[in-house]
């Protein structure tokens, strides 16, 4: 079984469905937060997952701080990262040991709608679909390569609430089954 860590900086519903919904391709042995107010440690806490709160302030640029969380990955032995809601640009320091084994989700059709406010632009292009995106990352924002997507419809009717939640229900079961197959076909070649 593949080792995995989840990467957050908010809520974790993610890093909850990637724990609650593993069938066994992977398991998840650390959360790293960058920030110690992150909901996501509460979950981690709850569903005895270990955590690390690494805070980019405390370094004095982005390869330090990079290399810190890089040290705590290799510690725990990790395999596969997941961007679940991490709000920061990875980069080459943490991107290069695990090219080919970092992957995020991203809440809009990519490459439609990247960045950080996908659903605030979703809205205000008054579009009738958007969706979900889990790629691979790499040294781009949201460029990496697109391994899986499910289309969600838009109405007139929604807020960004309501269309938040109906993309957050999308993302708690593609993510961790996105997750499952690409461990599990790494596995297959690497045999
Ligand atoms: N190398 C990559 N890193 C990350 C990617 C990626 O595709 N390649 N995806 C993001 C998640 N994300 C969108 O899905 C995203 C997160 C954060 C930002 C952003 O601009 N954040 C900060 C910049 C902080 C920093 O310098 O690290 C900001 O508030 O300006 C954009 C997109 C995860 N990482
Ligand atoms: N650009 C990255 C981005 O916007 N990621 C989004 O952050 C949310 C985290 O929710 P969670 O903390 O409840 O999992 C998720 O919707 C994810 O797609």
């Amino acid at each position: 079984m593949k080792k995995l860590a989840v990467l957050a900086s908010g809520s974790g519903s993610n890093f909850e469905a990637i724990v609650k919904q593993s069938t066994g391709a992977y398991e998840v042995v650390l959360l790293i937060t960058d920030r110690d107010d992150a909901y996501a440690l509460q979950r981690a806490t709850k569903l005895g997952i270990p955590t690390k709160s690494i805070s980019p302030k405390n370094f004095e640029d982005k390869a330090t701080y990079e290399q810190a969380v890089l040290d705590v990955i290799r510690k725990y032995g990790v395999d596969w990262i997941a961007l679940a809601g991490y709000m920061r640009i990875v980069s080459l320091t943490l991107l290069k040991p695990y090219e080919g084994r970092i992957v995020n989700v991203h809440p809009s059709l990519l490459p439609k709608f990247p960045g950080k406010d996908a659903i605030a632009q979703a809205l205000d292009a008054e579009v009738t679909k958007t969706g979900v995106t889990v790629h691979y990352i790499d040294e781009g924002v949201d460029t990496g390569p697109i391994i899986s997507q499910e289309v969600v419809e838009v109405t007139k009717q929604d807020t960004y609430e309501t269309l938040q939640q109906k993309i957050r229900q999308v993302e708690h079961e593609l993510f961790p089954k996105t997750l499952t197959k690409v461990i599990r076909e790494d596995e297959l070649v690497g045999k």
